[in-house]
């Protein structure tokens, strides 16, 4: 059994982490670390964690979970990893970063985050942890980085085509709607229920950080120039959940039945990727609560676009049950360890 640890106990992605790990046979969760809560228990706040046996929150003391921990979850905010992260390079502790701190050069990392970047030393022993297409360089690691949600849904759905060439790797338009959780447990104007209740808004156009962290990786996969993606991301009236619909220029003809095929061939391997049929299109109940990733696609031979789909629940696929797919790698354990449930529906 290997002992883990999470940090930034009391945010959404953490009490996610809490509930997939009650149920991981070879994980204890030993420490929940909380700045804020501290010598709380985690049901004071989450009662719905009530029958959950673990010791009152505690502050974080990196020397101790260095001698008495194996994992450790940061489920904190951009630029408080890369500081905590650093302590654990050349340690045994296998560390899984949840936040934006190590996906992005150094350069990209200061004029997306307006921050600091993390050493260098750290960025170079980050591997990026999207676990259907990076598995080689997670399981050569003990430092991962666990992509962001929108990420996650973009690149599993593009990757396969560029690397095939079936898409251009210009004009690529990502049109990406999410649940209010993506914004973290910290109320705001713009999260209240009376801004979002029956209202769908677009927001951080032309400067979210996940534009960088997929142009990065979209242009790893094809040895055309570097790749550039216009995305807009909205919030919509949901809790959970994360669609995004995308359009790519065709390079070659093709039907959507050998895309299809294309994907269902690439991903032939990997549990938590489902293709649709030809002419079915996910929606975010089909996910959610689950590590699932749902993508359907379509040929519009009129315009020559093609059309794709790509759902996942943020809070899973997009964040806890990802970077508890990236560990059971690192481990040799089979991928879908404490996580082969299925979505709640309705
Ligand atoms: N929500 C989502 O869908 C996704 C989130 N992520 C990323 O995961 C990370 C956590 O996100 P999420 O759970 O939504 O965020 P939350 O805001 O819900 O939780 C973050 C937690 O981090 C701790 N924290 C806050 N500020 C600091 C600080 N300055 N120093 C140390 N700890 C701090 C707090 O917990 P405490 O006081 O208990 O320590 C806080 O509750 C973020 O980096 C986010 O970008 C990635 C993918 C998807
Ligand atoms: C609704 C909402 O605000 N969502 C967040 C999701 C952030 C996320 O996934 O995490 P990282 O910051 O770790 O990349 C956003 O779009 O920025």
């Amino acid at each position: 059994m290997k002992k883990a640890a999470i940090i930034g106990g009391t945010g959404y992605s953490a009490i996610e982490l809490i509930r997939l790990l009650d149920s991981h046979p070879y994980i204890e969760l030993a420490k929940i670390i909380s700045q804020s809560q501290h010598g709380e228990l985690i049901d004071e706040t989450y009662p719905h964690l009530a029958t959950y046996l673990i010791q009152p929150m505690q502050e974080l003391h990196i020397q101790q979970l260095i001698q008495e921990i194996d994992i450790v979850f940061l489920a904190t905010p951009a630029g408080v990893a890369k500081e905590i992260a650093a302590s654990f390079l050349d340690t045994s502790v296998q560390c899984i970063d949840l936040s934006g701190d190590l996906r992005l050069s150094s350069d990209d990392y200061q004029t997306w985050y307006q921050n600091k970047p993390a050493s260098p030393s750290l960025l170079e022993e980050a591997a990026y942890g999207l676990t259907e297409v990076y598995k080689e360089k997670i399981k050569q690691t003990n430092i991962i980085s666990n992509p962001g949600c929108f990420p996650t849904a973009v690149l599993l759905g593009l990757i396969p085509l560029l690397e095939n060439n079936i898409i251009d790797s210009k004009g690529i338009m990502i049109d990406g709607k999410t649940g209010i959780s993506g914004a973290g447990k910290n109320p705001s104007a713009k999260t209240h229920f009376s801004t979002t209740n029956e209202n769908v808004t677009p927001y951080k156009i032309g400067t979210h950080q996940h534009i960088p962290e997929i142009e990065k990786y979209l242009s790893q996969s094809t040895e055309a120039t570097s790749v550039k993606v216009t995305l807009t991301t909205h919030l919509i009236p949901m809790t959970r959940g994360l669609m995004c619909t995308m359009y790519a220029p065709l390079q070659q003809y093709i039907d959507t039945d050998d895309v299809i095929n294309l994907y269902k061939h690439y991903y032939e391997q990997s549990s938590f990727i489902r293709i649709r049929k030809t002419g079915e299109f996910p929606s975010t109940k089909d996910v959610n609560g689950s590590n699932y990733c749902d993508i359907g696609a379509y040929v519009d031979k009129r315009t020559n676009q093609l059309i794709i789909a790509s759902a996942i629940d943020n809070l899973v696929k997009g964040a806890a049950g990802q970077a508890i797919q990236n560990i059971n790698v690192m481990n040799g354990w089979d991928e879908k360890t404490g996580l082969s449930f299925l979505p709640i529906y309705p």
